[in-house]
């Protein structure tokens, strides 16, 4: 059963450029397309400190080509928590635009964000977050069956084909390991076949070689179904296996790095202060 969605773009329709997944961050922004997944346009966060406010992101601008695997990585309290939040419209920016697709999410109702988060954005957490009295199926289903709908039956199977849970549909999540548990979470993420999946130190909570299948199977989504992946992580192995890496610091983006090695970023990390 083939893995591509019927309407997912061939990859040889990507625009060839010397570096088509590389992001920008701060630059001059490319004009808004199709080829961008998400965008923000000086995005700046502030909460209220006792008097004062802290500044967790400082006018953030980038954009995420479409297709493309981002890791997010900087020091504790640079801000990838919040840039998070913000872009995948769990949070509103103090001020700024969050563009996903050609939806300009900040201008939308809180009910409407919360509708387009639905059917538009996929989200892996470290924790999982399944639903322990429903089936695995029922749990990679549960984007589309809160929008009222269901998933293609054929879609859905290769799906669960994809993340190796053939046979298991029937499971509850209390009866799955935890790699098993965040491959259903994947399936989940990608049920609407979203604009883009954010996951969030989605390997966290495993060991080392089961993370390293988690990490696979990330990969090979944003492969084949030309997924585009957000992904923060304090981990330079995970960070290794994005097509590019932004770095916070202080709020900012200050710097980036394309298809680098473990070490590379390590070092850029160690750089920053980790
Ligand atoms: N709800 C909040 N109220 C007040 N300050 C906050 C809140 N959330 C985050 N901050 C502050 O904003 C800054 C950025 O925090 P954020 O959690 O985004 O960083 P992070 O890079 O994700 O950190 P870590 O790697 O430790 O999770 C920090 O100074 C943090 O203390």
């Amino acid at each position: 059963m083939p893995l591509r969605p019927q309407n997912a773009r061939p990859q040889d329709a990507r625009p060839q450029t010397s570096h088509p997944h590389t992001a920008h961050p701060q630059a001059s922004l490319p004009t808004l397309s199709t080829d961008t997944a998400v965008r923000l346009v000086q995005v700046t966060k502030t909460y209220p400190d006792g008097p004062d406010v802290v500044t967790a992101l400082r006018s953030v601008s980038l954009a995420i080509p479409r297709g493309s695997f981002t890791a997010i990585m900087g020091p504790s309290g640079s801000g990838k928590s919040t840039f998070l939040s913000c872009a995948a419209g769990l949070d509103s920016p103090t001020s700024g635009q969050v563009i996903v697709g050609d939806v300009d999410i900040t201008a939308l109702s809180p009910d409407a964000v919360t509708r387009f988060r639905r059917d538009h954005i996929g989200f892996v957490f470290q924790a999982y977050n399944l639903v322990g009295h429903l089936t695995v199926a029922e749990n990679i289903q549960l984007p589309m069956l809160l929008g009222g709908t269901r998933p293609d039956p054929g879609w859905q199977a290769s799906l669960v084909d994809a993340v190796g849970l053939t046979g298991m549909e029937d499971h509850l999540p209390g009866e799955l390991s935890g790699g098993q548990a965040q491959r259903v979470a994947i399936a989940r993420a990608l049920v609407t076949r979203p604009a883009v999946v954010f996951a969030d130190e989605p390997t966290g909570a495993l060991d080392t070689r089961t993370g390293q299948q988690v990490l696979g199977l990330l990969r090979r989504m944003s492969d084949e179904l030309d997924q585009t992946l957000v992904v923060v992580t304090h981990d330079p192995g995970v960070a290794a296996t994005a097509d590019q890496v932004l770095f916070l610091a202080d709020g900012s983006v200050v710097g980036d790095l394309v298809s680098p090695t473990a070490a590379d970023v390590s070092a850029r990390l160690a750089e920053l202060g980790r």
